[in-house]
């Protein structure tokens, strides 16, 4: 297993944890979903991979990459993780780059200071990469300003640095939301392409159901920092067994149906609400008594896990 999280709870002062007790696995060369509403907890479990947790955070649980403890690892260790074992890219490229450092600079600095390159095998590399992703003319971006790119160039710039170090895991934080529609889809080709030539597991961050369920072999269902659903793309989409699966499916726009859209009423817990059973149960249409006082265990349903008292009452008989 490339990425294997088990129990994985961050407390950091709030009435309830950040992430309560999450279990998720990437494999060699498999595309993970991880999809839930804004402060859900995506951020934090991708960051957690990298051991960068919240100031002062209590965690309990592990972490294992190409099954070492991350969260027990050694300073050189954790460098090597960070510098070349696991990549993250961001929502906004622009983010990564110096404004005032050419393309180039910022594609060899980190392969020199990090990964031992000379100057002249860092530029080679680059050149290799930016051709890699699928830029023309490399040479000229290589002379650039960050400035001179499209948001899309330079999400492929980005995505070129971090393949430098041929990493195991790419961790890609909503890596294509700012992008237009055109550059995003030629982005997440480029992303699933790079991905599969090199079996690389990828832990694709999104709020946007739809799109994980279209994009990745296998999807995980945060909400208020519990996994809710995971299960295979596809039968998570024809059969979503949660019912804020179910929600966020029906609230999503698809062109093909006319239905029309039925957002979820109410919004998920803040870090103050103290939460006794289901973290949904407020929001939730087939709510039932022992929702309000008794969290649900993840149960096994076709493919996955489902952490809800109705599946586990139908399971049961
Ligand atoms: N360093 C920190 N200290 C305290 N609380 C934090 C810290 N980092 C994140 N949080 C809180 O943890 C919760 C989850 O945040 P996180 O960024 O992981 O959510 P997210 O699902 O990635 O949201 P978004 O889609 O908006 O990025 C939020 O309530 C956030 O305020």
């Amino acid at each position: 297993m490339v990425l294997s999280v088990e129990g994985l709870t961050i407390e950091a002062g709030g009435r309830r944890p950040i992430l309560r007790d999450v279990a998720l696995h990437v494999a060699r060369g498999e595309v993970v979903g991880l999809v839930g509403e804004s402060g859900s907890g995506k951020s934090t479990i991708a960051r957690a991979v990298l051991r960068l947790l919240p100031d002062g955070a209590r965690v309990s649980g592990r972490v294992r990459v190409e099954g070492a403890d991350v969260l027990g690892m050694s300073g050189t260790a954790l460098r090597e993780l960070r510098a070349a074992q696991v990549a993250m890219i961001y929502q906004d490229p622009r983010s990564s780059l110096n404004p005032v450092r050419r393309v180039g600079d910022f594609l060899t600095e980190r392969m020199v200071l990090t990964l031992g390159r000379t100057k002249r095998a860092a530029r080679e590399r680059a050149l290799e990469l930016l051709a890699a992703v699928g830029m023309r003319e490399p040479e000229l971006r290589m002379r650039q300003y960050p400035h001179e790119l499209s948001g899309g160039m330079l999400q492929r710039v980005v995505i070129a640095a971090a393949l430098a170090a041929d990493p195991v895991l790419l961790l890609a934080d909503e890596a294509t939301s700012a992008l237009d529609v055109t550059t995003q889809a030629e982005t997440l080709k480029l992303l699933r392409r790079v991905q599969e030539e090199r079996s690389l597991g990828m832990l694709f961050i999104t709020h946007d159901l739809q799109l994980a369920a279209a994009y990745c072999d296998r999807v995980y269902v945060l909400y208020a920092g519990t996994v809710v659903e995971s299960r295979p793309a596809k039968e998570l989409f024809a059969d979503p067994r949660h019912p804020y699966t179910a929600g966020l499916l029906a609230c999503t726009p698809d062109l093909g149906d006319p239905r029309p859209l039925r957002p979820i009423p109410g919004r998920p817990p803040s870090l103050d609400d103290a939460l006794d059973g289901c973290p949904f149960a407020p929001r939730c249409p087939q709510v039932v008594d022992a929702c309000a006082s008794v969290a649900p265990e993840p149960v096994a349903v076709s493919g996955g896990v489902a952490a809800c008292h109705l599946v586990t009452e139908r399971s049961a008989v």
